[in-house]
């Protein structure tokens, strides 16, 4: 259900002009909340990307924090990762986007055209064993990507919205489409569990029965991508059998 103004009702909504980050934010801000809570940042001056890497940020772009109150063990907290990308999905096509051009990239990219166009930046707070509250941090290349140069060697080629498909969407529009698709897919991830969410996001998987690469700092591991398992976790057919990978960077 949608309020007045456009945005699922019970969720939050605050936008700062400028943060350092909206998930170091969500941080200092969790215990004070009552609620889920999104905040979103016009422009952001120390974004932080997946694997302590750092994230380009160009004022245009969408940089938002989810901030969630979730009460499971942390195995299924994490895979809410999966619920985003399926809303960052479902928030694309909703702006026009055409769905043959999407794709999700395990663990929890979003492909436009066969580039990068979305990351996520699942952060826990909280003490001890607990989760507490949970970020989910979202950066969206809409107006601009870094050059290709700016990335990894091997990484996903960077995209934007506005490059790929002319769709020229603000921030604070686009959190609008975004949280509402979240706001759904959250409702049926806690009354249906994970099998849904598994299975649609297996429908829009990317390279699902082609060889790729997923490597961890300590190994690399080579095979067929065969399925995401009802705990997230990555399975490759490989020479040596089938493996199982619970966190890595995929390369195709
Ligand atoms: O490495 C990735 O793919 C994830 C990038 C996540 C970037 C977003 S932008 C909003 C939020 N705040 C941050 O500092 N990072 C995330």
């Amino acid at each position: 259900m949608l309020t007045n103004t456009g945005f699922p009702l019970g969720y939050g909504r605050r936008v700062l002009a400028e943060v350092d980050s909206t998930n170091a934010e969500a941080a200092r801000i969790a215990k004070s909340l009552a609620g889920p809570e999104w905040i979103l940042a016009l422009n952001q001056t120390a974004s932080r990307g997946r694997r302590g890497r750092a994230w380009r940020f160009p004022k245009g772009n969408f940089a938002g924090t989810l901030v969630l109150h979730p009460t499971e063990t942390p195995d299924i907290v994490a895979l809410r990762s999966f619920v985003a990308s399926l809303a960052l999905y479902d928030a694309f096509i909703a702006c026009g986007v055409q769905a043959h051009c999407l794709a999700l990239k395990w663990p929890n990219d979003v492909l436009l055209n066969g580039g990068k166009v979305a990351g996520i930046l699942l952060e826990s707070i909280g003490a001890g064993g607990s989760v507490g509250h949970l970020a989910i941090g979202i950066g969206v290349n809409l107006a601009d990507a870094p050059a290709p140069a700016e990335v990894e060697v091997q990484a996903m080629r960077p995209v934007s919205l506005l490059s790929e498909t002319g769709v020229a969407i603000n921030p604070e529009e686009f959190l609008d489409l975004l949280a509402s698709a979240y706001a759904r897919l959250e409702l049926q991830f806690t009354t249906y569990g994970f099998s849904p969410i598994r299975e649609n996001w297996l429908a829009r998987a990317a390279k699902i029965g082609e060889v790729i690469t997923a490597r961890t700092m300590a190994s690399e591991t080579v095979g067929t991508f065969e399925t995401v398992d009802e705990q997230g976790n990555l399975v490759l057919k490989t020479t040596q059998g089938r493996v199982v990978i619970a966190a890595a960077d995929v390369f195709f």
